[in-house]
């Protein structure tokens, strides 16, 4: 198994380019799923969600080309398989996002549930009462979610909570049923912006994305597009804590500043001094990082996909900060990894006491899921002596080439 070994104490410096983002990219690819044309899409981050996605699409029998490694072409002219394994659906939570286009094109979809991981149970009981609602016949069985419809058709939504992909999956769906469907209580996460831009230039009608009510006209089928994926914010606001946590000097380019307001106030309030422009980002912080208290809400408030690196960034400021976690009910497991290097946190209930120390110690750890395994990053860059992390392939589901740019900003980073 495949391990990090950072040996920590060099502040960040220099500049790399952002990719595209993860939490987009998915979306967006099962979105060709809804047409018999191709689907273009550019600025596709290399990560193992989106080698283990078009898996999943290849052998449902869509034709995947890929003339470079971030532009990649998906023509679902035929469909062969409606299927969503388990082996496939298991490593990968997402997949749930094939449930709703695939409905909608093909009337038909089986996709194996996703079930309990790392950070808390994560139901999926919004996605199917959002297609219940539509007219789709489902039943859970043998740990598959069977779904049919003739045709699904319009109708008035009110989610009971906000949920991204139970958005994204609803939205996909809407685009091919007959009349017009209101989503309430939607997510307004840029990613949701971003793909209802991708639905739109294939020929959708979608009124309200990034507002909590969204409005879909159905049409009779979509056509071929261009998309090109947004920048992942969530790699950015890593790379901004690391930076801050080192006390370094970076600039992050193609990025876009605009949607990690709560993030960038936050450093700002730790002492970072933050420059900025359309699409570039520039952090320089000269002294010790001061506490900074964070809670997690769906966007536009702290995102919980940031919360674990803050922690990391706590643990070594000056004061006392308090981290909740309101979005996952067991996000919290970098907390007993971090105490392993020196970290004086306690938790009570769904927040964590974080008392910051002049300095962490290097330790071996493990990574428990994707941002834990990143704010284990961040505490090994900042750590005296040396960090080994175990268990990388949660990190390599969302960061592309993370040691690579790292190393390009100074870091004493390999994999082994
Ligand atoms: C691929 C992707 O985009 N992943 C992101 C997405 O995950 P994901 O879309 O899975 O997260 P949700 O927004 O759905 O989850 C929010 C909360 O709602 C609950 N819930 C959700 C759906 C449902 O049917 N029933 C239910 O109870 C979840 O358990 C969780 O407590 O948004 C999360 C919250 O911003 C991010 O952390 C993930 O990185
Ligand atoms: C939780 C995350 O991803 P996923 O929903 O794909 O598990 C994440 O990106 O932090």
């Amino acid at each position: 198994m495949q391990k990090l070994i950072i040996q920590g104490g060099v502040p960040l410096h220099g500049e790399i380019t952002i990719s595209g983002a993860k939490n987009a990219a998915l979306p967006v690819l099962c979105a060709a799923l809804l047409t018999e044309e191709s689907l273009k899409i550019k600025n596709v981050p290399v990560l193992q969600d989106i080698i283990t996605m078009l898996s999943l699409l290849k052998q449902m029998g869509i034709n995947v080309t890929a003339p470079n490694v971030s532009e990649i072409t998906l023509s679902a002219s035929t469909l062969t398989h409606l299927v969503a394994p388990y082996e496939m659906v298991k490593t990968m939570r997402a997949a749930i996002l094939i449930l709703g286009p695939l409905l909608a094109r093909a009337g038909e979809a089986n996709i194996s549930l996703p079930g309990g991981c790392a950070i808390g149970l994560r139901p999926v009981d919004q996605h199917i009462k959002g297609l219940q609602v539509m007219g789709a016949e489902i039943h859970i069985k043998h740990g598959y979610i069977h779904a049919v419809a003739k045709k699904l058709h319009g109708a008035r939504i009110v989610l009971d909570i906000i949920t991204v992909t139970g958005t994204e999956n609803l939205m996909m769906a809407a685009t091919l049923a007959e009349g017009t469907t209101i989503l309430e209580n939607a997510a307004r996460e840029p990613e949701v912006v971003d793909l209802a831009n991708c639905l739109i230039a294939m020929g959708a009608k979608i009124h309200g994305a990034g507002t909590d009510i969204i409005t879909i006209e159905g049409v009779p089928s979509l056509h071929g597009a261009e998309h090109t994926v947004m920048p992942d914010r969530i790699e950015t606001g890593t790379f901004l804590v690391a930076a801050t946590a080192t006390s370094g000097e970076i600039l992050l380019r193609e990025t876009a500043p605009h949607l990690l307001d709560a993030v960038l106030d936050k450093l700002i309030e730790a002492g970072a001094d933050i420059d900025s422009n359309d699409n570039w980002i520039r952090l320089k912080m000269h002294t010790r990082p001061k506490s900074i208290n964070v809670r997690t809400a769906p966007y536009p408030a702290f995102p919980t996909d940031m919360q674990a690196q803050f922690m990391s960034l706590n643990c070594v400021a000056s004061g006392t900060a308090i981290v909740t976690e309101t979005i996952f009910e067991n996000r919290l497991m970098h907390v007993q990894e971090l105490i392993r290097m020196n970290a004086n946190i306690e938790v009570e209930g769904n927040a964590a006491i974080v008392h910051g120390a002049p300095q962490l110690d290097g330790a071996h750890v493990m990574a428990t899921d994707l941002r834990a395994s990143a704010s284990l990053v961040i505490a090994g860059l900042v750590a005296q002596g040396e960090t080994v992390i175990d268990r990388i392939y949660h990190l390599d589901r969302g960061y592309e080439n993370i040691e690579g740019k790292l190393s390009t900003l100074g870091a004493q980073i390999r994999r082994t």
